[in-house]
């Protein structure tokens, strides 16, 4: 059990600004997938800017997945390594995230997604509020201990694909343990995003509800 999660103090006006990293095809765009419906039931209203490298692959097939408004996806091209434009020079992503927030008032939340990274992939807090790193245990059970930095500086690590553990020879309860123990204070949470059933994905919309748009969560 994680201690309890200590709120941000999100000062700036208008929706909460939250990234997604990760390495490669951990799952950052099944996770939106997963919380889009979680969002809807909790009334948030939601954006998203998508980040590839030289395509808009995960902005068109959320656009074309029917979860939310494709006018309200845009896609950024870092053209670079993905961390350079949600950290050094996250200019491209401010500009989109600014133009959503223009385009559609009443937002609660932009997500930015980053594309896929390595461990040490961050985000400018010039950029994001909140961020969220994903990572699964199909990548290997060591992941949690090499200690990345995005494993540890983000606000809520997320373990994703429980269901692959088993065929992949990973203890699901271990690696989510080590990771806890590894971060100390801040949140981890195990899910599943694609399959009949998900998993953990109410727990990660729940807090971000709570705790980032302060809103109360029924018993
Ligand atoms: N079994 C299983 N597969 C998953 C899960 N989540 C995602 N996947 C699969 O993992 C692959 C990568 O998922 P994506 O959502 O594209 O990953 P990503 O992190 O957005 O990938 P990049 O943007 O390329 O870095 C896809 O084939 C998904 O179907 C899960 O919970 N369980």
């Amino acid at each position: 059990m994680n201690a309890p999660f200590a709120p941000k103090d999100v000062s700036r006006n208008g929706p909460a600004r939250i990234g997604i990293g990760g390495p490669v095809g951990s799952g950052k765009t099944a996770l939106i997938e997963a919380l889009m419906p979680e969002f809807n039931k909790r009334g948030i209203e939601v954006a998203v800017v998508t980040n590839d490298l030289v395509t808009q692959e995960d902005a068109r097939r959320l656009q074309a997945g029917g979860l939310i408004d494709p006018n309200r996806v845009l896609a950024v091209e870092a053209g670079a390594c993905p961390h350079t434009v949600i950290r050094e020079d996250p200019t491209l992503n401010i500009a989109a995230a600014d133009d959503l927030e223009a385009a559609f008032p009443g937002l609660d939340l932009i997500l930015i997604e980053s594309g896929g990274d390595n461990l040490a992939s961050t985000f400018s807090l010039d950029l994001v509020d909140w961020w969220m790193f994903v990572i699964d245990v199909a990548q290997g059970d060591d992941i949690p201990r090499k200690r990345g930095p995005g494993i540890l500086q983000c606000d809520l690590l997320v373990i994703n694909k429980l269901d692959l553990a088993p065929h992949v020879f990973v203890d699901a309860g271990s690696i989510l343990a080590e990771a806890t123990a590894i971060r100390g204070e801040t949140p981890v949470i195990g899910c599943r995003c694609k399959g009949q059933t998900v998993e953990g994905i109410d727990r990660i919309a729940d807090m971000i509800a709570r705790d980032l748009l302060f809103r109360e969560i029924p018993a």
